[in-house]
């Protein structure tokens, strides 16, 4: 496949390793220093285009591979608030799109239990849950669009828990958490990949439940896999449209 990187930074880097590993050509890098090349005509050079970028530039990067007609990969994270508007456009438009907050399997499989054992959690109301994520310094967003997902993996089976809060720690800010809420903790500490804890406290036990990210290995790997399995649809998919976790 010939693939076009939206975002060549310390994602896309990885990503044209892997694709290349795994014979497909980088018809196109763009970053902040070559935005100019980021045309419709330079876009139709390929059959897939995958955009890790920044929450600001994702939605017109998503906009212009639409009007290029080429299916886009979407692993930015942070541009959430426009999911319904891209979704629109997909169907009125029969454009293609997968995004997903996280591309890792270990992720993956992590969303889906998360649900299950949230749900259980119903019956247990002396544990009180919270998410915790933990990032790298450099990270524009918080919470990270994984501990998104999983607050709201969370709030769909559990039932005493209504909306998620976030309180970035270290940012100084008075903070309140009511019991109808769900806490995300974001932590950002120098290198970190990305790990995701989810803690239910009771006074007697704690259940941990923890991805940790060894690299940025598997966000790429998924990301690339994503491309391939995307060349002959059509639509909007998310990443778990990829994967099949029943029992
Ligand atoms: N879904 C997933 O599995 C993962 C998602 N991410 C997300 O991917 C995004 C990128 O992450 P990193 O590579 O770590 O960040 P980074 O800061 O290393 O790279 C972002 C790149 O985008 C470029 N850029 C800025 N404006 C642009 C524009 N208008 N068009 C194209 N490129 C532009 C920058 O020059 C930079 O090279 C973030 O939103 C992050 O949260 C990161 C890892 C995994
Ligand atoms: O910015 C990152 O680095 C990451 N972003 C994604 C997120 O916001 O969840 C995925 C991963 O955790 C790394």
């Amino acid at each position: 496949m010939r693939i076009a990187i939206l975002g060549y930074g310390k994602m896309g880097r990885i990503i044209e390793q892997f694709a290349t590993e795994r014979g497909h050509e980088i018809v196109l890098k763009v970053n902040v220093d070559n935005t100019e090349d980021l045309t419709i005509a330079n876009l139709k050079k390929a059959d897939v285009a995958i955009d890790f970028s920044t929450p600001d530039s994702a939605l017109s990067n998503i906009e212009l591979c639409f009007d290029a007609g080429v299916p886009v990969v979407v692993g930015t994270t942070g541009w959430y608030g426009h999911l319904q508007t891209v979704k629109n456009r997909c169907v009125e438009g029969n454009n293609t799109l997968l995004y997903a907050s996280n591309f890792s399997i270990g992720v993956n499989v992590f969303f889906f239990v998360n649900k299950v054992l949230a749900k259980i959690m119903n019956r247990y109301p002396q544990y009180e849950v919270q998410v915790e994520e933990i990032h790298h310094t450099q990270k524009l967003d918080s919470p990270s669009g994984t501990a998104m997902t999983i607050a709201e993996g969370i709030l769909s089976e559990l039932d005493r828990k209504d909306e998620w809060v976030n309180e970035l720690i270290g940012s100084g800010e008075e903070f309140v958490v009511k019991p109808d809420q769900l806490l995300i903790e974001s932590h950002r500490i120098e290198d970190v990949p990305g790990t995701h804890t989810v803690i239910y406290s009771s006074e007697v036990d704690d259940i941990e439940f923890k991805h940790k990210a060894h690299s940025r290995a598997g966000f790429a790997l998924g990301a690339v896999l994503a491309a391939e399995w995307l060349e002959d649809k059509t639509g909007f998919y998310n990443i778990t449209d990829m994967f099949d976790f029943s029992v």
